[in-house]
This record gives C-alpha cells, sequence and structure tokens, in this order.
C-alpha cells in the first residue's frame, strides 16, 4: 500500500504551497486517480512520488516502509502526459533496453504481451505506432522496470474516443497485477477502473467517490 501522510511541498520560489497536506492511501494492485482541474498540483504530485522532486515536509510510505526519495527513483515508474514525446530509441526494441541492455527478450516479449502489443515487430520505430500503440509502449518502458507503482499523467490525452477507451481496458487489466496512480483533468473512461478516487484543488487532496466525479461532468453535459 501507498501511503502518504500531511505531505507538503512549498518550494521556496512560491508564496503559496503547491501541494498542502496530502493524505492518501492506495491499496497495492488498485488503480487510484486523482482529478483536478490545470494548475492544481497533479503533476507536481506524481513527480513527487516517481522521486524527481522533494517534498517540504510529511511522510510516504510503502507499507510500514518509510521512503525517501532516491526509493521512490527505484520504487516507482512514471509515464509522463504524451509519453510518445520523449521516444529516443530508433526501434521498439531500443526503445525497451534504453539504459537496460541486459533486459532478456523474454522479458521483452513478456511486457509486450501485457500491453496488447504482442504482434509489434521489434525493429517497428516507435513514431511509426499509431497513437494508441505508442501508449502502449509507453507502459511496456516502464513496467519492463517492475515498478512497485506505475504513475500515469493525463493517460488518455489527446487519444481518440476509441483509443481512449481501449487504454483504460487495458489499465484496468493491469492492475491485476501492478498498482496504478494516474492524474488527470478529464477522468471520462478512467472512472469506470478506479478502485479509489479523489478531487485536487489548489494543492489540496480530498477523497471522494467516483461518482461525485462523474456528476459535475454530466451536468455540464445538460
Ligand atoms: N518548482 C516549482 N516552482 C514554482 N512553481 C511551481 C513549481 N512546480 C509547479 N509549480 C506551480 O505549481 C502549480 C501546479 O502545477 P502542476 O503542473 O502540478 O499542475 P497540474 O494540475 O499538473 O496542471 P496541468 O494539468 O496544467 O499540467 C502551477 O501553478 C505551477 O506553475
Amino acid at each position: 500500500m501507498l501511503k502518504l501522510q500531511n505531505l507538503v511541498y512549498h518550494p521556496p520560489a512560491t508564496s503559496e504551497p503547491i501541494l498542502r497536506d496530502i493524505n492518501m492511501q492506495l491499496p497495492a494492485k488498485q488503480f487510484g486517480l486523482v482529478v483536478g482541474p490545470s494548475g492544481s498540483g497533479k503533476t507536481t504530485l506524481l513527480e513527487i512520488l516517481a522521486g524527481l522532486a522533494e517534498h517540504s515536509s510529511g511522510h510516504i510510505f510503502w507499507g510500514e516502509q518509510p521512503l525517501t526519495f532516491l526509493h521512490l527513483q527505484q520504487l516507482a515508474g512514471l509515464v509522463f502526459q504524451f509519453p510518445e514525446r520523449h521516444f529516443c530509441g530508433d526501434t521498439i526494441l531500443e526503445e525497451l533496453r534504453l539504459g537496460h541492455p541486459e533486459l532478456g527478450m523474454s522479458q521483452v516479449r513478456k511486457v509486450l504481451q501485457e500491453v496488447g502489443l504482442a504482434e509489434a515487430r521489434l525493429a517497428t520505430a516507435p513514431h511509426a505506432l499509431s497513437g494508441g500503440q505508442q501508449r502502449r509502449l509507453a507502459l511496456a518502458v516502464q513496467l519492463i522496470r517492475q515498478p512497485s507503482i506505475l504513475l500515469l499523467d493525463e493517460p488518455t490525452a489527446g487519444l481518440d474516443w476509441s483509443m481512449r477507451r481501449q487504454l483504460a481496458g487495458l489499465l484496468g487489466r493491469l492492475k491485476q497485477h501492478w498498482t496504478l496512480l494516474a492524474v488527470t483533468h478529464d477522468p471520462g473512461d478512467l472512472l469506470a477502473i478506479a478502485d479509489c478516487c479523489w478531487s485536487i484543488n489548489q494543492g489540496e487532496l480530498r477523497s471522494v467517490a467516483p461518482a461525485e466525479v462523474a456528476r459535475p461532468l454530466a451536468r455540464s453535459l445538460t
């Protein structure tokens, strides 16, 4: 279980904290969803959980173990918003092995199967894949490193309706084996697979029922 206790992030450059007294518990093998508007602190929260920024006060635990930001760099896998913009490998295989040339073919095949890319040719350029396939590859790049928690920043942003649906289906299947935490301003299909849901506003996190997140959206459509 991932536990955050009274987490605060207040960099010296800002007059107000960006994250305020965050408390959260996400059990293993569940899908957690944080929903909030632009600028509410969603990406910052993920950056702290990925060990890319250090919180100012409070505690982060995995089970009973307190985590430093060095632990977090090893335990968490972060899939950035629009991850396809960060692909560096010339081929799928290169992308998966970046920084980890020791990864064997059985691990490569297993992870591609897990994300629904079992049929992809390893010599294919990542940029030649469809938008939905590129998102799957970005998930595989993190999963092959066996993170304890997979962090997703706006995982369905920029995808069309059908690809969003398919990706939400895949994330729903991944939680059989992995713990996932996604942040988004537009929950859409992700609500249906969320086990735990929070809203975030101006750095304040509040636990909410998924239906409560869906309701304002439904109202805005009428
Ligand atoms: N290191 C920093 N120093 C100063 N301000 C920062 C820092 N990091 C983030 N911010 C500010 O904190 C606020 C939250 O940013 P963040 O990117 O986490 O929001 P977000 O909810 O992910 O927004 P979006 O959906 O638009 O990406 C913003 O106002 C941002 O400008």
